[in-house]
């Protein structure tokens, strides 16, 4: 928030909180001078005013600060999607099984119910401070004691805040593990189904998480409970001494008495309020603490996108010259480290990446479009190294089907996607009756896996860029689907004039390459005679 914007706020809050305490002075003024002299005009006036400008600033005050707070979480959303779509891909694939973004969009929720409670409690509070002011002209004694009582009561609010703070930190770790015990069940829900075992042992960690929350909840509800408590007593004694003590200890007059009790009732209407609402003003605090958290770990965009990109930009060679990458690993100090690994790419061709299990096939793959980054070497299109500002437009130079593909609900719109293409391919892939479009693009489908591989395949031919990655695409379809594979689908890719990278571990595509990798454990090889042969 802008240093203007904060003051412009303040004054508008306090503007609001001084013609409330305006009105009702002059209201009570007005009300006496009515029982003594029959008329109050000029009090009944002021009354009037001050409560028209009070109507006005106090809508005004409510409406910046909401207004100010949307604009904050609109900005925090935006940005997390940013970082969500232009961040490095394996810092996003890394934050996202931390849940990360899932958790701050949660947060920012919680934020967004809180807020309209917590506008008002700002208001209620400028209120309080200026009512309390009123107090300092009548009685200075009468508001040091009220200010002594506020001061305790702030000690145990203090006090009371730091356990809930406490509380709510750890019940919001409960609760994050009793989310990922469900998501994981979920995503084994058939496993689970099958073995008691990991159902038991399942259920035993993610009820240990539910009872840790219902726990701790419990004991932050119990803690509230006893501030409010607190409150009641501490808003009952305050009443009592200015009603009844202070005019008895001479500390007010029986004269102020009445105007004093008037602003005393108004004052605790909007302190209860302002009071009551400080646990939701810690929950917000400690989610948007949370959420600043979040967001300084999770990765900025790599680059700025581009107004449009040329998605037909031709290109001859792309080459990987000695690069390498070290995953680090928590249970091996060794890690796993592929390369240096030298390749050259043309267009046209089609280029086999070969290897066993676990041999860095994917790594290298994934090296290709820069979606993990070499940590030694470089990537090289047509010579020149690859920079910041020409990544957006070198990787859709890609497209493919990877080993954990993903097929978007809808196609995409415009961007070169060729519709008539993708139904054809559709058709030539043997899926066409099982796959719906909808006219928004929307996609309506109930296929297996490997018919779901050839409906990821479609959409990427029908993508129309230059180079296609095939990350074991053969590995889900059938015996007949496979021959199909190295002969009428490769040739049809090629006719299309794409560059087709493959990762296979089919003994007969190696055949079909212009240019082949061999890799063991992340080393390349030579040629073997036969793919068993691959170390
Ligand atoms: N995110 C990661 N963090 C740590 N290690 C990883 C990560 N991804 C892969 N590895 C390790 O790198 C090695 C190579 O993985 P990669 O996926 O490149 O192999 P691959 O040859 O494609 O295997 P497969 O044929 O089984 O798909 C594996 O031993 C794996 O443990």
């Amino acid at each position: 928030m802008d240093r203007q914007l904060q003051i412009r706020i303040l004054v508008e809050g306090g503007i609001a909180a001084l013609a409330s305490v305006i009105s009702l002075v002059s209201l009570s003024k007005g009300l006496r001078s009515w029982f003594e002299n029959g008329s109050a005009d000029l009090p009944f006036l002021l009354c009037c005013a001050a409560l028209v400008v009070n109507y006005v600033f106090s809508q005004r005050f409510v409406a910046r600060l909401l207004d100010t707070a949307v604009t904050s979480i609109t900005a925090a959303r935006r940005d997390l999607l940013a970082r969500a779509t232009l961040g490095p891909w394996s810092s996003i694939q890394e934050r996202q099984r931390e849940r990360s973004f899932e958790h701050c969009q949660r947060l920012l929720e919680q934020i967004g119910v809180l807020l309209p409670g917590l506008s008002i409690a700002a208001n209620m509070l400028i209120l309080t401070v200026v009512a309390y002011a009123y107090f300092w002209t009548v009685s200075v004694s009468g508001a040091l004691l009220i200010l002594l009582g506020i001061m305790v009561l702030a000690s145990r609010h203090v006090h009371h805040m730091a356990v809930a703070r406490r509380y709510l930190r750890q019940a919001e770790i409960a609760a994050e593990r009793n989310a990922g015990g469900v998501a994981e069940i979920l995503r084994g829900s058939i496993e689970i189904r099958l073995g008691k075992a990991r159902r038991d042992t399942m259920l035993t960690s993610v009820d240990g998480a539910i009872a840790d929350w219902d726990t701790l909840r419990r004991a932050h509800g119990g803690n509230v409970a006893e501030l409010f408590s607190w409150i009641n007593v501490f808003l009952v004694i305050l009443s009592a001494l200015v009603v009844f003590i202070f005019p008895r200890l001479g500390i007010v007059s029986a004269a102020e008495l009445p105007t004093l009790t008037m602003v005393l009732l108004f004052l605790i209407r909007p302190l209860a309020k302002f009071l009551n609402t400080v646990p939701d003003i810690v929950a917000a605090e400690d989610a948007a603490r949370r959420i600043a958290e979040i967001r300084a770990a999770l990765p900025s965009p790599e680059f700025r996108p581009m107004p449009s990109t040329d998605a037909d930009m031709p290109f001859e060679t792309i080459t990987l010259a000695g690069v390498e990458y070290s995953y680090t690993n928590a249970r091996d100090s060794r890690g796993f480290s592929v390369g240096p690994v030298d390749l050259t790419i043309r267009a046209g061709e089609v280029v086999g990446i070969f290897g066993r299990n676990g041999s860095g096939k994917s790594t290298v793959l994934k090296m290709i479009p820069l979606l993990v980054r070499p940590e030694r070497g470089e990537v090289l299109l047509d010579g020149l190294p690859v920079g910041s500002e020409s990544l957006e437009a070198y990787r859709n130079l890609f497209c493919g089907v990877f080993q954990d593909d993903h097929v978007f609900s809808a196609l995409p719109q415009g961007g070169g996607f060729d519709r008539d293409l993708f139904y054809d391919m559709l058709d030539f892939l043997d899926i066409a009756h099982l796959v719906q479009v909808e006219a928004d693009g929307r996609l309506d489908y109930t296929l297996s896996r490997g018919q779901r591989r050839r409906l990821a395949l479609a959409i990427a031919v029908a993508e129309g860029r230059r180079i296609m990655i095939l990350d074991e695409w053969t590995a889900d379809q059938d015996q007949s689907y496979r021959q199909r594979f190295r002969g009428e689908i490769l040739w049809r890719l090629r006719s299309h004039g794409l560059t087709v990278i493959l990762v296979s571990h089919d003994e007969h595509a190696a055949d079909l390459c212009d240019h082949t990798l061999f890799l063991s454990k992340g080393r390349m090889q030579a040629a073997p005679v036969t793919l068993s042969e691959v170390a």
